[in-house]
């Protein structure tokens, strides 16, 4: 699957410009935005009484071109306006639309509401009444729409710069912008759809899609198919989950070396007890493609001992949890010069202990972090963000908020970890692995726990043959 790219508001503009240099205009833009908001608000709600709220800025504009298309299929249509267009495609558009427009104080409930306030000009927070206005307008509405992003949503961020109310769709005009998969703003969206305008739209941002997999070729044995090495530790099952997803995500060979381990189902997960030691002998061992270090590992000398060897084999690494905790002691940038990017796994606690206190919305927060520890950064939460040091850097879409349980980091750990040993690409494993964990995640359903994303794993992996 070809992922989509993310256009800030300025390479959004930057794009447009582009389009309008080799030849169309901004008002052709505009009704082609208008055209297929138009076309999702008619296919929401039919013939359904619309009501449209237009600001100032081209996204008002969007708006007379919907009201105008609307009202040519048979639609009662009343537009409200904040104040009269402040541009030239907007009073243009404007005119084409041959109904009054009334003010917003005047704008009544609708069973359709259409959001065209503000989209990717909104640069402060909307005032009190405006906002308390059209919350309150989207929630006496059967069904809502907003216009490329709902007003109040700052483009890049995905701040809320005022109170938002939960639209049903947001169609995002060109390209998705960041806020579209950024929380907190991503959680208002509803369903998000892109609505093609003819605007070339091309980033290093791009949204995490359905990875394309291969099966194994006739003459893979387990080995070829990836061998990874899980340095347990004082926690047997936090390693314990990460070594069965491994193996469940497609590695070939899985062992899990901790001092202590329960009983495990997977026969071809070799279990052992090892000492810092031992490990070291198991890392020298050629045919280990990743090491994992973290999940369980704990914090003592031991722990330490044991990542010290972990980092010193030369192997391609996945550091997650406690290991994320013992290399903020001795800097992140110390990962720097590892003979293969390693992949980190931080939640919003791991990544402040990590890189103290960068500044930028996420994504600028990821991207700055994988220069400085030369790593790709899973930036987990409900809108992971994945970052290269190459500069390469990826979104999720929203994964379900029931990930929000013990273990099922270590589980994401496992499946990076057998992915970068199939692709040796860093980057592309990590979102692989983010992908299919929000899928499993879906099909495991509500009130999961680790364990069944393993078990749904091989179903998110055969969605992606
Ligand atoms: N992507 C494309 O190629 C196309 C996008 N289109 C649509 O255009 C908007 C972006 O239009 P733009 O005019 O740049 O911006 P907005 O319409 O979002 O808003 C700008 C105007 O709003 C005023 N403003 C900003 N914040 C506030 C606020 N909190 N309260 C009141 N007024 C506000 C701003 O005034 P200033 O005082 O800040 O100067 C502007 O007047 C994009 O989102 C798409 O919907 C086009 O259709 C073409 C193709
Ligand atoms: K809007």
């Amino acid at each position: 699957m070809i992922p989509r790219a993310i256009l800030t508001a300025a390479e959004m503009k930057a794009a447009e410009d582009a389009t309008m240099a080799s030849g169309v205009s901004v008002d052709q833009l505009m009704e082609r935005a208008g055209r297929a908001a138009a076309d999702i608000a008619w296919r929401m709600a039919g013939k359904a009484h619309v009501l449209v709220l237009c600001g100032p800025g081209n996204n008002g504009g969007d708006g007379y071109v919907v009201a105008r298309l609307l009202a040519e299929r048979g639609c009662e249509v009343q537009v409200a306006a904040l104040a009269d267009p402040a541009t030239d495609a907007a009073r243009n558009a404007r005119a084409q639309w041959p109904g009054p427009v009334d003010a917003i104080g005047d704008a009544r409930p609708a069973p359709m509401v259409v959001d065209a306030l503000f989209g990717t000009g909104l640069a402060r927070p909307l005032g009190a009444d405006l906002s308390a206005a059209l919350c309150d307008l989207v929630r006496k509405a059967r069904h809502s729409l907003a216009v490329d992003l709902p007003s109040g949503i700052e483009t890049d961020s995905g701040a809320l710069l005022s109170p938002v109310p939960f639209f049903d769709a947001t169609i995002a005009l060109g390209s998705l912008k960041p806020a579209h998969l950024l929380q907190p703003a991503a959680g208002f969206m509803g369903m998000t759809l892109v609505g093609e305008i003819g605007i070339a739209a091309e980033s290093a941002l791009l949204e995490i899609g359905r990875p394309t997999l291969v099966p194994p070729l006739p003459s893979a044995h387990k080995y070829s198919r990836g061998y990874v090495l899980v340095a347990g530790g004082a926690m047997a099952g936090a390693a314990s989950l990460a070594a069965d997803a491994a193996i469940r995500a497609g590695a070939g060979y899985v062992a899990l070396a901790g001092p202590e381990h329960g009983e495990g189902p997977l026969a071809l997960v070799q279990r052992l007890a090892v000492d810092p030691r031992t490990l070291a002998d198991l890392l020298a061992d050629e045919r280990v493609d990743v090491a994992v270090a973290g999940p369980g590992l704990g914090l003592n000398d031991k722990a330490e001992a044991r990542l010290e060897s972990v980092l010193a084999a030369g192997k391609r690494l996945v550091l997650d949890a406690d290991a994320l905790t013992l290399i903020a002691k001795r800097g992140a940038e110390t990962l720097a010069g590892l003979d293969a990017p390693p992949i980190l796994t931080p939640h919003e606690g791991e990544f402040a202990r990590l890189f103290g206190d960068i500044s930028g919305n996420k994504v600028e927060r990821a991207r700055e972090a994988a220069r400085r520890s030369g790593s790709v950064i899973i930036y987990k939460g409900n809108d992971s963000v994945v970052a290269s040091p190459d500069g390469r850097a990826a979104i999720a879409p929203p994964a379900p908020s029931w990930l929000a349980t013990a273990g099922t980091g270590d589980v994401l750990t496992g499946i990076a970890a057998a992915r970068y040993a199939a692709t040796g690409d860093p980057f592309e494993a990590a979102c692989e692995a983010v992908w299919l964990h929000g899928a499993a995640a879906r099909m495991a359903g509500p009130f999961l726990i680790a364990d069944d994303l393993i078990e749904a794993l091989p179903r998110a992996l055969a969605a992606c043959l």
